[in-house]
Formats: structure tokens, C-alpha cells, sequence
């Protein structure tokens, strides 16, 4: 699914409303039933609803959802806000609409005006400003949106399209933003939702369509997209019923020191489940026992070291080695000892198959800008966002570190996932993809290392390096969705994301029994 910005958004509502028989007037129509049927669900008759309304389209959407809400019954009340002296003319057509059926619903609130004081239980809708924010809300308009904040205590709010005050496009760090409980906004997501800074702004999200131009959609190109089912179900092959276990390649695991041989147990496991056709894993003295029982399909190599590893880049003395393995990955409970360091520069030295890199491999990358230069085109970087920062630095906010995140990408040909609620994936063409499955159960110990261990073995069954990111960290996110569905968010832990991959598969399988 694109991503549109504000400006993007209005050509596609102008393509729409010119190249379809629909106008504009009826395109707010459409998008207010879209709401009204939403609020008709989620809130009962009796609930008093205030809606607040600005002096653009935004308002004029909330115009039109009060009479949608008391032709059905509702208590609704709009309260036209006179932050602006010019008036859109489909806001002005709603009111005429509103005012000659319920002229008592009507309350205008001149600039520096008071708003009421709602009803206990009253819903607050807010439809002040929407995708035509043109500066950060101020002076008057700033104090609205922070009294209307002081009630979420006691109300919900729900926003129309986007939250009040809330810029589409850039970031609103510091800027006054109406905290909706829910933010029901139509036919696209906008950037700004899946900012982790904005999470307290936006809410639950639901995307109402609108049927805006299905060619304009199809015709703008996007810089900015969302993984769908659909998509990952076109990138994932099925098995061929004469594979072997020669056809889904040979991953190289190197992961674990004394204290966290755990992390690349459940990397191990994961790569496994991933469908890998062999894993070898190098991993120091202590890890040995753990590892052949915990995860018996994984062969074992031992390094020299108990606590630690520094040989594994004898697996890759040369070049023409690095056949051997399909790809590595890298970085699950590694440690930073000072041999592991070297070691690592080693491997980069003749291994130069894109790769996953994570945890304190990356860390270890973060500390020598030399060594992150070495790194193979077309690798994996899976960085959170501590490790993000120690590897490319501090940035203002979370649009700049979008920015810093693709530069890099496009800078080093590589694909650099910065994990979160909604992943943010950059390609080496500029492109950024999030991903939308997973749940806050898998903020838990261990998660990142199994996603390794997915793309790890995607890679090693030979998905091009962007087809396993998308996929990869998609599946991990469904089985993380299924895992909490089973037993809960709370009481989910990585390894259940390693049992609910099977599931995950089997829901990009099509059909084709007779
Ligand atoms: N996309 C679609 O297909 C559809 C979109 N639809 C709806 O249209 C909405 C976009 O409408 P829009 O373009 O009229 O802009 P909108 O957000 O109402 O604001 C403009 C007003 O705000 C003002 N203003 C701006 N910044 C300000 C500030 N900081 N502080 C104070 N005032 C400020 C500005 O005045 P001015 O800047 O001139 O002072 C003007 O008066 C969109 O979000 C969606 O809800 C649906 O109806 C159906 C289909
Ligand atoms: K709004």
C-alpha cells in the first residue's frame, strides 16, 4: 500500500473528482458516512457526541458527520471553531446542509473564544485542521487543541483523518497535537502515523476507503510504502516437490558468548523453522552442549575461546570460501571481546555475500566506521534503535532518522530495517517499507534474534535481499500476532515466535488442491 503526502493526497482527491463522475461535495459525503458508520458501531445512541470542526474541508467533514449522526438518533452537536476568516466551499455547503435540517446543532466559537464543557461520557470529535495544515498550530488555535487534551482524561477522541495539528509530511516534535484515542482516516495511511514520536498523537488507526482514483494510485509513484499479505504472498515460493536439502542453501550462524548462548539458540531455531536446507553455527566452548541439544538440526562449530569467539573468520580464509556458505548471519548474543572485533574484520575480508548483521555485530560496526565501509553490498542491518544511533548517530527527530536511515542505505547499497511498532525498511533505491504486523508482546527478550535467524535463512534459500527483509520481517511479526493470540501478550516469549512461524507460512500458501 503507497503512502501519499498531503500534496500527493489532494491531487489524487482533484484526479478523483475530474476524472470520475463524482464531486467533491460527494466525495466528503462518502468519507463522512465512512465515519459515521465507524462511530454508529464503536459508541451507542445515547452518547452525546461534540464535534468540533475547523474552517477547512476537515471541518466540513465534521459538519457533515453531525447530521449523518443525528439523522440516526445521536445527540450531536457541532462547534465551528473561527480559527480562519476564509471558508472552503464544501465546508460551507455542509453547514447550509446542517443548518437547514438541525439548525440547533450549530454553535459557532469566534477566535478567542470558550468551548464548552462537555457532558460526561460525551465523545469528542475532532475535525479542526486535517491534511491542509499549512504552519503549527498557535495563539489560539494551540490553546484549543491543549484544552481539548486536558479532557482525554475523562473523554475519547477521535480524529478525522488526521489529528489536529499534526503535519502529515514533517515532524511535529514540540508542536501542539491533539492526542486522539482513534484517528479514522481515509484510503491511505499518512507518514506520520508510523513515527514511534507521534504514537501518542494518533491512537488505534483505521483506514475508511474512499474510493479515491484507483489509477492515480496506481500511476504516483511512492517513496514511502506498507507490506500487505498480498505482496508478501507474490514474493513467497512454494517448495518444488523434487527439492533436497542441498536446494535451500547453507547459512553460517555466528552468534553467542558465556551468558547468552540463549540468543543464539533462538536464532538457530528460527533459521530452522525458516525452511534453511543446512545451519552451521560457531559459537565459543561454553555455547557446545547448549546448542547440539537445544537445537539438534544445526550442526556445531567450537571455537577456541570458552566465553567468547574469535576464529570464526577461519570458516572464510579466502574468497573463493565464501561459496561455501549461501550467506552468514551475524551478531545474535556475539559480545564485543576485542577477538571477536578482529575476527569480524577477518570475515568482511573475503566474505563479501550480502548478509544479515544484528545486535553486537552491529555494535561492534558501530565503533569502526572503517569496518562498516567492508560491509557486503546488499546486507541486512537490523538495528533498534539504540543501535541505530550508536551506528549512524543522534537525529533531531523520527522524520530526520528516516532520512538518515535511506541515506545510508542508498549510500552503502545496503537494506537497514530500524525495528519498532512499524518497522521502517530502506532499500538502496531511496524506497522505505514498513511493516505493519506485530504487537508490543514482542518487546520481549530474544524477538530480534529470532527475526536473524528468519532472515538469515531466507537469504540462505536464496530470496533476493529485499524479497527476504519484506517477507522476513513480516512473518516475523505474524507469528508474533498468532503467538499473542494464543497465549497473550504478556505471557508470549521469543521461542513462541519460532512455533507460530509454521502458521505464518502456511497463510502464504495458495490453495491448489483439486
Ligand atoms: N483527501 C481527500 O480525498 C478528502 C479529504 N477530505 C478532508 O479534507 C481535509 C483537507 O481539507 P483542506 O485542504 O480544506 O484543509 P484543512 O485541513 O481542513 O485545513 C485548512 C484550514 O485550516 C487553516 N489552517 C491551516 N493551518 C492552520 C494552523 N496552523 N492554524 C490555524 N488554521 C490553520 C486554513 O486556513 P489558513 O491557512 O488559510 O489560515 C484553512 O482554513 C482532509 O484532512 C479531510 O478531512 C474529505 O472531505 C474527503 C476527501
Ligand atoms: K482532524
Amino acid at each position: 500500500m503507497k503512502i501519499f503526502t498531503a500534496q500527493q493526497i489532494r491531487e489524487a482527491d482533484a484526479y478523483t473528482i475530474s476524472q470520475t463522475p463524482i464531486s467533491s461535495l460527494d466525495l466528503m459525503e462518502k468519507a463522512a458516512i465512512a465515519c459515521t458508520a465507524w462511530i454508529c458501531r464503536h459508541y451507542s445512541e445515547d452518547t452525546p457526541v461534540y464535534i468540533f470542526c475547523g474552517m477547512g474541508n476537515n471541518g466540513g467533514d465534521g459538519l457533515a458527520i453531525t447530521r449523518l449522526l443525528r439523522n440516526r438518533g445521536y445527540d450531536a452537536h457541532a462547534y465551528v471553531l473561527h480559527h480562519s476568516s476564509k471558508t472552503s466551499a464544501d465546508h460551507t455547503a455542509n453547514r447550509q446542509a446542517l443548518q437547514q435540517q438541525y439548525p440547533s446543532a450549530i454553535h459557532d466559537i469566534p477566535e478567542n473564544g470558550l468551548l464548552p464543557r462537555p457532558d460526561a461520557h460525551a465523545l469528542i470529535i475532532d475535525a479542526i485542521l486535517g491534511t491542509g495544515l499549512s504552519r503549527p498550530a498557535e495563539g489560539w488555535t494551540a490553546a484549543i487543541i491543549d484544552q481539548l487534551n486536558e479532557l482525554k482524561a475523562a473523554h475519547h477522541i477521535v480524529a478525522i483523518d488526521i489529528p489536529s495539528g499534526l503535519q502529515a509530511d514533517a515532524s511535529s516534535l514540540h508542536t501542539p497535537v491533539i492526542k486522539a484515542d482513534q484517528t479514522l482516516s481515509f484510503e491511505f495511511y499518512k507518514l506520520a502515523f508510523l513515527l514511534p514520536e507521534n504514537a501518542g498523537y494518533v491512537g488505534e488507526i483505521c483506514i475508511l476507503p474512499i474510493d479515491l482514483s484507483p489509477d492515480y494510485i496506481a500511476q504516483t509513484p511512492s517513496r514511502f510504502n506498507i507490506t500487505d499479505t498480498v505482496q508478501i504472498k507474490n514474493i513467497y515460493r512454494p517448495r518444488k516437490p523434487f527439492s533436497h536439502k542441498g536446494t535451500f542453501g547453507h547459512a553460517l550462524l555466528i552468534a553467542g558468548s558465556e551468558g547468552k548462548i540463549g540468543a543464539a539458540v533462538l536464532s538457530a531455531k528460527a533459521c530452522l523453522r525458516a525452511g534453511v536446507g543446512l545451519l552451521s553455527c560457531h559459537i565459543p566452548k561454553c555455547g557446545y552442549e547448549i546448542m547440539q541439544i537445544s537445537a539438534p538440526g544445526a550442526m556445531c562449530f567450537i571455537d577456541d575461546q570458552k566465553d567468547h569467539s574469535s576464529s570464526f573468520h577461519n570458516h572464510i580464509p579466502n574468497a573463493a570460501a565464501a561459496a561455501k556458505y549461501k550467506t552468514i548471519g551475524i551478531g545474535p548474543g556475539l559480545g564485543t571481546a576485542a577477538g571477536t572485533c578482529w575476527a569480524f574484520e577477518k570475515l568482511l575480508d573475503h566474505y563479501q555475500q550480502p548478509m544479515v548483521i544484528d545486535a553486537d555485530a552491529l555494535n561492534i560496526l558501530g565503533g569502526s566506521p572503517a569496518l562498516l565501509d567492508k560491509v557486503p553490498a546488499g546486507s541486512i542491518l537490523t538495528p533498534h534503535p539504540k543501535e541505530f544511533e550508536r551506528l549512524f548517530g543522534k537525529t533531531a527527530n523520527d522524520m530526520e532518522r528516516l532520512q538518515v536511515l535511506s541515506d545510508h542505505a542508498v549510500k552503502r547499497h545496503l537494506h537497514i530495517l530500524l525495528k519498532g511498532r512499524y518497522t521502517a525498511m530502506a532499500f538502496p533505491d531511496g524506497s522505505i517499507w514498513f511493516n505493519t504486523t506485530g504487537n508490543p508482546g514482542m518487546a520481549t527478550g530474544g524477538s530480534g534474534d529470532v527475526l536473524t535467524g528468519i532472515l538469515t535463512s531466507l537469504l540462505a534459500q536464496g530470496y533476493p535481499p529485499e524479497e527476504a527483509m519484506l517477507m522476513g520481517v513480516w512473518l516475523h511479526g505474524r507469528s508474533g500476532d498468532h503467538a499473542a493470540a494464543e497465549c497473550s501478550e504478556e505471557a508470549m516469549i521469543a521461542e513462541d515466535i519460532v512455533e507460530f512461524l509454521g502458521k505464518s507460512f502456511l497463510q502464504l500458501r495458495k490453495d491448489h488442491s483439486c
